[in-house]
């Protein structure tokens, strides 16, 4: 079983990284997605992100019955921040029956140097590096554990997503119909960022 380690803040999951799960699942030889609510990245700010449930709830909203998509909690019991070394130990342990990926936008390769014994889960993980425009991927430089998939690009961000929603734009067509209204419901991202 091939299963794609998705892991985020998903701050909040938009159509852009469903896209990109539903290609590798369809197109590129993986069986499955787990997409990883991380409680919080090292190297980003606390202060703009919402609540670990909240995140969660709105990616299960998202991948509906898909049966290809999971949503994952399993950093929300792992010390902060969330190293995703640890992460993948852990789930290599628990789930030995499985071959993981690690999926990951160029704009986190062209940062990987910082993560925590990065070099590790290259020797030791293979992982996916999805191009973003205004992060280039030198392919020829690239370790061989490292490939480099040709998905289609969705030039958008969880920044544009909130700061879209804080200036009272109507996006509804960039998220997935259940997390718009539940958003909206919610009242999330309106008086904050
Ligand atoms: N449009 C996109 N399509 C596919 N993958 C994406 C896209 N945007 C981000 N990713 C990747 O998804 C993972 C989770 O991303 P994250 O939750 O940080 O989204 P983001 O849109 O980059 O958020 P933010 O704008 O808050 O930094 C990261 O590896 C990121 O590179
Ligand atoms: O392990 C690290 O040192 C590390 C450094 C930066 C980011 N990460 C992880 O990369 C994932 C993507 O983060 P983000 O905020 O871009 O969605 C998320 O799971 C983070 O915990 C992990």
């Amino acid at each position: 079983m091939k299963t794609g380690i998705f892991s985020g803040s998903f701050n909040p999951i938009h159509i852009g990284h469903l896209a990109l799960a539903n290609y590798l699942c369809e197109f590129a030889g993986l069986d499955e997605v787990w997409f990883v609510v991380s409680p919080l990245n090292p190297l980003k700010n606390e202060a703009d992100l919402l609540d670990n449930d909240l995140r969660l709830e709105m990616v299960s909203l998202a991948i509906g019955n898909y049966p290809k998509f999971k949503a994952s909690d399993f950093e929300f019991t792992l010390p902060r921040p969330s190293y995703t070394v640890q992460t993948l130990r852990l789930l290599k342990d628990q789930y030995p029956d499985r071959e993981f990926h690690l999926i990951i936008g160029a704009d986190n390769w062209q940062q990987f140097h910082l993560w925590k014994e990065y070099e590790t889960i290259i020797n030791t993980t293979p992982i996916l590096v999805y191009p973003r425009p205004g992060y280039e991927v030198q392919e020829n430089k690239l370790p061989h554990t490292i490939k480099v998939v040709k998905a289609p690009l969705l030039d958008i961000s969880s920044t544009f997503i909130r700061q879209s929603l804080q200036t009272g734009k109507d996006i509804s067509f960039f998220l997935p119909r259940e997390v718009y209204q539940y958003i909206k419901e919610k009242q999330l991202y309106v008086n904050r960022y």
